[in-house]
């Protein structure tokens, strides 16, 4: 596991990813207001009793009164982890937080991790179905065959609420999409494919049943465990297997692979050796999905057979065929009709919304960040779960096909308005930031770290180069080899470190320099022990020279010192104001807050230009700009001095008839508050603010500081715009992973 792991990350940076800040991967937020005694009062004793009453009297209120409508628990008791096996509950925990938040982070469902001790089916039944009144529904998760049917048999009975075993139905799912649409690369009808199936547990029985029922021929379908296959009258296997036995004298996966169109594996790492791929049919269909280490590696198998249409599990290689990107859409769809399971129409509907999408045009931005022109073909046989359309189109055809077959108790009356309700729910900011993260992969860049002797910046570095998002280019003294060896680093020298003492490039770096600075007071000396001496000189000029394609500073003095310190090497970009931007990242919205970091007073000629440049971020971002130009004044009201810059902005954008919505001044629960905006029915604003261009520093840098320590969204940045090359001054309060996001916007060119 570590070799496959390591081509990704260390396992050192896989544990601190876990064990940094809060330990582990969720945590609880309230909905509601908790501030006062009143609150609390309704919240708790007294208040919460009338809901309790309401709930007793009815109790389908409780989807109105309590998370329960979208709350989704994922159950193991870790006797199937991915790949690895029986490792017990405890184990099993943070493959089941994961699996909650990739609800949250894919569909907007919030979800609870729940590991039950127990290996005893009826105890694991009985301790599910009393959970009945607290979730909307329940995800199985890694649980073994053949206990896993029995559970979820029995609890899909017993229980009024959908209960879906993941590693069943959601792989069965995206499985059957992926070979619908390799069939159709290939020109192969179902009912012709030959199939072998590599395990016999809950994912191949569940593969198996879904792809016969679809139409591959049970004749053609060989399934094989670590004995070999499984056939008729094999004496070692249980019911659920025995019924996919085969009347066949072949007895080896060897054997069985002869001339056959798809290996289907859901068993465990490199159990398909090259050499048996060799001897398939011709264009062999080969799933491994193993995780977190496939049955083969991607690159070995196009080796023994160029002709192949590869997919695994795995997010690294094309063709991730992992029930991601189906479970959190299906409960999605489910949960919003209150259906009372997921049947089959509903799972077809899921599989067949996957597949179409595929064969559909990809949107530009996931065809920028993937670097290339995304189209249908077997590089590309499965949506990416990073694809924002997933979110809208799975659930609505899950929706309608639990309504068509009569088991959404809450049927949906506006296909559309769900539908739109659907794209709203998530923030396009998250995909945009995901899809930064694989442009950068797709083209990695050279990035420099100026200040490659503080150990988080390493560990920046590390993360940045291990994660293959490009090549970490270190500013630092003789020691920083050592210091990545005592980060783990097992080959420090991988890495380039510029070291200004023994740099030769330093000559031609300080003529540089001295060409520029010499008629604003700067001795040739001066220059000479800049360069020497002050790391952000010297990495702004290796920037410069072109060794680096992105600069990240800032960790090690305060942003007004680094920025002077940048900005004796770096210019703005022509016509550009530098400025800085602060984003605010909830679950469905981001606010960018600008300039929070440079222009003290801005003019309104500058106050325009910053709302200009930051709507073009935003909608690089994946939002329409609609820009607030705040103040604490609203249209006047109340009068004051030191509202002429922000009237004269609105008024240089009247003027350049710019193509985003804007208006000012305004006070901020007016740029957000639509209840307050709508006391001022002329504003030009269709909807709340989403740029807040400030009035100048001092309310700007404390607003988002502020909100940094005491918000509740995530912050990112501040971003650094408008500079002639790709430089980001990060917080000195950053972390390792705030830096990789940085390298990687800087990079990309989001951050510009
Ligand atoms: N990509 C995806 O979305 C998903 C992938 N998976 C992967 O599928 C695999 C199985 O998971 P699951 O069904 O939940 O687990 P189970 O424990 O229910 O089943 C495992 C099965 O794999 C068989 N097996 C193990 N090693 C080998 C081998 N070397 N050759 C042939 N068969 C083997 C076992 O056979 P035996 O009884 O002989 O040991 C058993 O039949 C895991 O690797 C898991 O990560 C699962 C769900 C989703
Ligand atoms: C993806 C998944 O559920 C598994 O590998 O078990
Ligand atoms: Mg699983």
């Amino acid at each position: 596991m570590s070799e496959a792991v390591n081509v990704q990350f260390s396992e050192r940076e896989a544990l601190l990813f876990h064990s940094e800040g809060r330990p582990g991967k969720i945590e609880i937020i309230a909905s509601k207001p908790m501030a006062t005694q009143r609150d609390l009062a309704l919240a708790y004793s007294p208040g919460v009793a009338v809901p309790v009453q309401a709930i007793a009297d009815d109790p389908t209120t409780a989807y109105d009164y309590t998370a329960k409508g979208n709350l989704v628990a994922v159950i193991s008791n870790g006797t199937a982890i991915l790949g690895m096996g029986n490792l017990g509950a405890l184990a099993a925990k943070p493959v089941m937080e994961g699996k909650a938040v990739l609800f949250k982070r894919f569909a907007d469902v919030d979800s609870i991790d729940i590991e039950l001790k127990t290996e005893d089916v009826n105890r694991f039944i009985d301790a599910v179905e009393l959970m009945e009144p607290t979730f909307g529904g329940i995800n199985l998760e890694d649980i073994k065959a053949p206990e896993c049917f029995i559970i979820e048999q029995t609890l899909r009975e017993r229980m009024n609420i959908p209960v879906f075993h993941d590693d069943q139905h959601g792989t069965a799912i995206i499985c059957a999409a992926g070979l619908i649409n390799a069939c159709m690369l290939t020109g192969r009808h179902l009912k012709d494919v030959k199939v072998v199936v590599n395990g016999a547990g809950a994912a191949a029985i569940a593969c198996t049943e879904l792809i016969k029922a679809m139409g591959v021929r049970h004749d053609n379908v060989l399934m094989c465990d670590r004995e070999g296959v499984i056939y008729q009258g094999r004496d070692d296997i249980n019911q659920w297997q025995s019924a996919h036995a085969a009347a066949t004298d072949r007895r080896t996966l060897t054997e069985a692979l002869e001339g056959a169109d798809m290996f289907l594996g859901l068993s465990a790492a490199g159990a398909l050796k090259p050499e048996m791929v060799k001897d398939m049919a011709p264009s062999p269909i080969i799933f491994a999905m193993a995780n977190p280490e496939p049955e083969i590696r991607p690159e070995l198998a196009k080796a023994a057979r160029p002709d192949a249409i590869v997919a695994t599990g795995r997010s690294d290689y094309p063709n991730q065929v992992n029930n991601v990107i189906c479970f959190p859409f299906i409960f999605r769809g489910a949960l919003d009709v209150r259906a009372t399971g997921i049947n089959d129409q509903m799972k077809i509907a899921a599989a067949n919304a996957i597949a179409e999408l595929a064969r559909q045009r990809v949107p530009d931005e996931v065809a920028v960040a993937y670097g290339v022109q995304h189209s249908f073909g077997p590089e590309y046989i499965i949506p990416s779960p990073f694809d924002p359309r997933l979110m809208e189109i799975v659930p609505s055809a899950v929706a309608k096909a639990a309504m068509d077959s009569g088991v959404a108790t809450k049927p949906i009356i506006d296909m559309a308005a769900y539908r739109q309700s659907l794209r709203e729910r998530l923030n396009p900011t998250t995909s945009v930031l995901t899809l930064a993260y694989e442009g950068a992969k797709a083209h990695p860049k050279r990035v420099l770290f100026a200040e490659g002797e503080e150990e988080v910046v390493l560990r920046a570095a590390i993360a940045f180069k291990e994660g293959g998002y490009g090549v970490p280019v270190l500013v630092g003294r003789d020691d920083v080899h050592d210091r990545l060896r005592a980060l783990g680093v097992t080959n420090p020298d991988d890495y380039e470190v510029h070291n200004s003492r023994t740099s030769t490039l330093v000559p031609q770096m300080v003529e540089f320099l001295y060409q520029r600075l010499q008629r604003r007071g700067y001795l040739r000396r001066d220059i000479e022990r800049m360069v020497n001496q002050d790391r952000n000189t010297f990495g702004s000029i290796l920037l410069q020279l072109g060794h680096a394609d992105a600069m990240i500073t800032g960790i090690t003095r305060t942003y007004a010192k680094t920025f002077k310190d940048v900005r004796r090497v770096i210019d703005p970009m022509a016509g550009k104001v530098p400025f800085g931007i602060h984003l605010l990242v909830g679950q469905s919205h981001t606010v960018f807050m600008a300039d929070t970091t440079i222009n003290e007073r801005p003019t309104g000629e500058e106050l325009a230009d910053i709302a200009e440049q930051t709507a073009q971020v935003a909608r690089r971002m994946g939002h329409e700009p609609r820009v607030a130009f705040l103040s604490y004044s609203t249209f006047g009201n109340p009068d004051g001095q030191w509202l002429d810059n922000i009237r004269d902005g609105v008024k240089v954008l009247d003027g350049r008839q710019v193509s985003f919505e804007y208006e000012g001044e305004m006070a901020p629960d007016v740029a957000l508050n639509p209840k307050q905006l709508k006391n001022f029915p002329f504003a030009r604003l269709s909807g709340p603010a989403n740029i807040l261009i400030m009035p100048g520093l001092q309310s700007a840098n404390i607003s988002a500081k502020l909100l940094r320590e005491l918000g509740g969204d995530d912050m990112i940045g501040p971003m650094l715009i408008g500079m002639e090359k790709p430089v980001q001054i990060a917080p000195m309060t950053s972390t390792a992973s705030e830096l990789v996001t940085l390298a990687v916007l800087a990079a990309g060119g989001i951050a510009r």
